[in-house]
């Protein structure tokens, strides 16, 4: 046995004899009539379940069926309105996240929630109580105890990171998994096994990392217990035991992973068969003027020497690792970003200097990956974010219509099935994936729409929604539009690019034009790396 797994092997010995003082038996999380009502709308209703020591559970459902505020619950932030959540066998009343933390329940959220500008063991000891952590009654860092303590918490998980390393220069992924130990440091200080839950982790990583974290999440089941929340229904079947999938605010079907496969679970989520259909393809006729051209873009330390163009009609598809510099890009020829040097034309009038201005009025739609922060107002009602940069008909010069900013909210809700049906609602209580609709249906909206930057559009959508967005973009892609996309996955872009750029290290490493090219997974993959 080597230093590094007899030092696992003892940390796993002694929280498993802490462990096994319960009952195996003894479900680690029991839910019964948990229910949660926001006015008329019940986002989570009378649900019930339970997950066993050891167990990986999947969570799915489409956007809007409550799976959030069902978290929201078990992690402290909302009381339920019924019900009751045992933990260990033992009825807990979660007045706050400290609670929820103590009982042993954490929650990795999909935006990252570290201090960059800390140490690994400083995030990680961050919610323990100060006089058990690492900082003594002066208030000063008992540095030992903290990094030997952080350094537990790794071991437990299996992780080979060290404690000292400042969280700026870890990967996405290492990140994730600090996250990941800080969620179990306080029940492992506990003695509680704890009960990670992972919400929508993989939505940001890259292929690779995805396979990475995979590997993390299934040695998890060793320490303890997880709820694995995605849209990736391939994903959930890998690393699940089970999968519970939500509909409406209610639990409507409980699957062993082994008994279902991908074709159920969408049918019992969405309600009907998967539909996608491949893109007819071809190449682009001689003589055509591009929509955009990008010659020897550079902008320093993200991306160099980067040519290409984007054709009316045509879905050209920008692959690469999260280090390949083409979210950059990307942001460079809207102008959110400034080039160093190079140019980019729009309709044949080349600028060295983008901006976003020129970019709008020229019009060319950007749907940036951080919709959060960039892409919408959470306090203004969802009808005005829609028409806020497009007002079309909504507005007679400076005059705005309320009743016709109404009627095209509403069509726009019919088209991209965006629920609920309440354009007038504050966009911030819509749940993310219906946010992320309003947000493009904001660029749609635009008569005069002649390119749409789409940064990671599918993210964070279920498998139903995010064929209703394609069809969208297809649509005003067959109608003229050309559109330069960022897909999660190099499957999204076989499915829907007609050409594909692939980037590695700030530069252009592949080109495929899919009228006659036809390169593999793994041509694509090779490429990227
Ligand atoms: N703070 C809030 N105020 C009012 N309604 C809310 C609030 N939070 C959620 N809702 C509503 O509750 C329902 C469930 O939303 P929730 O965010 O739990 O869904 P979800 O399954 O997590 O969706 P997604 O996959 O899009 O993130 C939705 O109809 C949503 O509009």
């Amino acid at each position: 046995m080597t230093a590094r797994t007899a030092a696992d092997a003892s940390a796993r010995t002694a929280h498993e004899n802490e462990v096994t003082a319960m009952s195996d038996t003894t479900p680690v999380l029991r839910l019964s009539g948990i229910s949660k009502t926001f006015g008329m709308n019940k986002a989570v209703d009378s649900v019930s379940f339970e997950i066993l020591p050891g167990e990986v559970i999947g969570l799915i459902g489409e956007n809007g069926a409550g799976k959030s505020t069902l978290l929201k619950m078990l992690s402290g932030n909302y009381r339920p309105d019924a019900g009751t959540i045992e933990v260990n066998g033992a009825p807990q009343t979660f007045r706050g996240p400290a609670d929820a933390l103590r009982s042993g329940i954490g929650v990795v959220h999909q935006e990252q929630s570290l201090f960059t500008n800390l140490t690994v063991a400083e995030n990680i000891e961050i919610n323990t109580p100060a006089g058990r952590g690492g900082v003594s009654r002066l208030g000063l860092y008992n540095w030992r105890r903290l990094n030997r303590d952080a350094a537990r918490a790794l071991e437990l998980i299996g992780s080979k990171l060290d404690p000292n390393t400042r969280v700026s220069d870890l990967t996405f992924v290492d990140r994730q998994m600090v996250e990941i130990a800080r969620a179990i440091r306080v029940s492992a200080s506990s003695h509680t096994p704890p009960l990670v839950i992972l919400d929508e982790p993989t939505a940001i990583l890259e292929r690779t990392e995805t396979e990475i974290l995979e590997r993390e999440i299934s040695k998890l089941r060793d320490i303890g217990s997880v709820i694995f929340v995605s849209h990736r229904l391939d994903e959930v079947l890998r690393i699940c035991d089970r999968v519970l999938v939500m509909s409406n605010g209610r639990l409507i079907a409980d699957r062993r992973s082994r008994e279902t496969n991908e074709d159920e679970l969408f049918r019992l989520m969405v309600g009907r068969e998967v539909h996608a259909a491949q893109r007819a393809r071809s190449s682009v006729a001689p003589g055509t003027t591009p929509v955009i051209a990008v010659s020897e873009l550079a902008r320093t330390g993200e991306f160099a020497d980067v040519s290409f163009d984007v054709y009316p009609g045509r879905v050209l598809a920008v692959l690469g690792t999260s280090g390949s510099g083409r979210e950059s890009l990307v942001r460079t020829i809207f102008g959110a970003e400034a080039a160093t040097s190079g140019t980019v034309a729009i309709g044949g009038d080349a600028s060295a200097r983008p901006s976003i201005q020129r970019s709008v009025r020229s019009g060319i739609g950007y749907l940036p990956a951080e919709r959060k922060t960039e892409g919408m107002v959470g306090e203004m009602p969802a009808d005005e974010n829609l028409t806020l940069t497009h007002p079309g008909r909504a507005a007679v010069g400076p005059f705005e219509l309320p009743r016709r900013r109404r009627a095209i909210a509403a069509e726009w809700f019919e088209t991209l099935d965006i629920r609920p049906r309440t354009p007038e609602r504050q966009l911030g209580e819509f749940s993310g994936g219906n946010q992320q609709k309003v947000v493009l249906a904001k660029w749609l909206n635009s008569d005069e729409l002649r390119a749409l930057l789409l940064d990671h559009p599918l993210r964070g959508l279920d498998p139903g929604a995010a064929e209703t967005v394609n069809e969208q973009v297809r649509a005003v892609c067959d109608a003229g539009t050309a559109i330069v996309l960022i897909p999660d996955t190099i499957e999204e872009a076989l499915e829907i690019a007609d050409d594909i750029i692939v980037m590695r290290d700030g530069r252009v490493s592949g080109r495929y034009d899919l009228g006659h090219d036809d390169p593999t997974t793994l041509d694509l993959l090779e490429r990227m790396l």
